[in-house]
């Protein structure tokens, strides 16, 4: 199925998060008219393709993205307008070569992805099948994934003193889609009374989840647990279980790992995980460990990789080859996949299939920076990798992708759940 580009065009707009992003329109030949927006994150990791942003201090404190922005309407439109492509994998390829860097650092990855993501959707829709069918290609079998609802949020997207980042409630035992949207929406109601009857905060982190006073992560445990019950649910893996992402890199500094004011080693912090994964229903960990300590990662999965869906984020940056060198070095058992971290949906696609490949899961991300933009529904449903995180189960930008899968499954017979 071809595809001709008649326009492509961006826009400067905000994010959830008030910093600048793009808008991109694409048109074709045919008359599709689809559009994308870029999603943005703070807590990112070193190897992350690179983000154009202008620097010029006068300007959104130098966070504008105007020469993303042009790159898109000057040589991303000069080298697509007018041509044809027969599939959108030799689409992101003129991209890819069109920059020539290796980390899309030239013309910006926030550009390229906006034009990526565009572009799948107008090629879904000259095939005029779903997205997430599109995207799902010939080998994915497609189903519901479980979503993970970042209900307390800490580290770079909090200002409270919690140093791990994010505690999700995972309604794995959920029968569809839209029953476990309703557990997050009754639980993110409990907890939210729980907290006011405490005297705690419920203002809210980044990502739509509450930010309390509190430092360490077994209290952060012991509000989940408690709101879980609250709400009518049993915590654990047949009902609503929990999922951390402490993104340890951003509180790794010189061979230590700082919680709440103490330092720990590697090793103290995977007796720290043990232990919680005895006390807590938590079965997903993510970036438990930073992303330059490959070693202490290779004994966390020796110790807990049998009981626990370790994913790596910062230190695999939904980078087929570092997904690669993970799989052979036994690090990890799963990767997250956020599609502005490599730059384009087909090498998103490209990182999912070496993981599935060597068996490991793969965990969908928003960031922590969003638009409405909700195709990472479509490719969670179409890859079939069973999860996606997206943040809390409210606030316009992380309920954009929620309520994009009530309506898939509204429409289709997939199976919900992990595979
Ligand atoms: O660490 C993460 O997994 C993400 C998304 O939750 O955060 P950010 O987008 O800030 O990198
Ligand atoms: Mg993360």
């Amino acid at each position: 199925m071809s595809v001709t580009v008649s326009q492509v065009h961006a826009v400067e707009i905000l994010d959830s998060r008030s910093r600048p992003t793009l808008a991109v329109t694409l048109e074709t030949d045919a008359g599709q008219h689809v559009r994308a927006g870029v999603p943005a994150g703070a807590s990112t990791g070193t190897r992350e393709a690179v983000e154009l942003r202008d620097h010029d201090p006068h300007r959104y404190s130098g966070q504008g993205v105007l020469q993303a922005v042009q790159s898109v309407n000057g040589e991303i439109l000069d080298r697509l307008r007018g041509q044809t492509f027969d599939g959108p994998s030799d689409l992101d390829h003129a991209l890819i070569e069109l920059d020539g860097t290796e980390n899309k650092s030239r013309l910006g990855a926030n550009a390229i992805v906006g034009v990526s993501i565009a572009a799948a959707r107008a090629f879904a829709e000259t095939a005029g099948v779903p997205l997430w069918k599109h995207l799902s290609g010939e080998v994915a079998e497609p189903r519901m994934p479980v979503p993970h609802f970042n209900v307390i949020n800490g580290g770079v997207h909090a200002l409270n003193e919690l140093d791990f980042q994010e505690f999700m409630i995972a309604p794995l035992g959920a029968p569809s889609i839209a029953e476990a949207v309703r557990a997050g929406s009754e639980i993110y109601g409990a907890l939210r009374a729980l907290l006011h009857g405490r005297g705690m905060s419920v203002g809210l982190g980044d990502e739509g989840g509450f930010a309390p006073e509190i430092a360490q992560p077994e209290e952060a445990l012991d509000l989940l647990v408690e709101a879980i019950r609250t709400a009518g649910y049993t915590p654990g893996r047949d009902g609503v279980a929990i999922a951390m992402d402490p993104a340890s890199s951003e509180f790794y500094h010189d061979g230590a790992y700082r919680v709440a004011g103490q330092d720990f080693t590697s090793d103290q912090m995977i007796d720290r995980y043990a232990d919680i994964v005895e006390r807590y229903p938590v079965w997903l960990l993510e970036d438990g460990l930073a992303e330059s300590d490959w070693d202490g990662w290779q004994r966390l999965t020796e110790r807990l990789g049998d009981t626990v869906e370790l994913v790596g984020d910062d230190i695999f940056c939904t980078n087929p080859k570092i997904i690669a060198e993970a799989i052979t070095k036994g690090v990890g058992n799963a990767s997250l996949i956020k599609v502005n971290q490599i730059g384009t949906v087909t090498e998103t696609l490209d990182a999912m299939r070496v993981a599935r490949d060597g068996g490991y899961a793969q965990f969908v991300s928003h960031r922590s920076g969003e638009t409405e933009d909700a195709f990472i529904a479509d490719l969670t449903v179409g890859s079939g990798s069973g999860h996606l995180k997206s943040g809390a189960p409210a606030r316009g930008e992380r309920v954009a992708k929620y309520a994009r899968l009530v309506e898939i499954e509204d429409v289709t017979d997939l199976p919900y759940g992990l595979r």
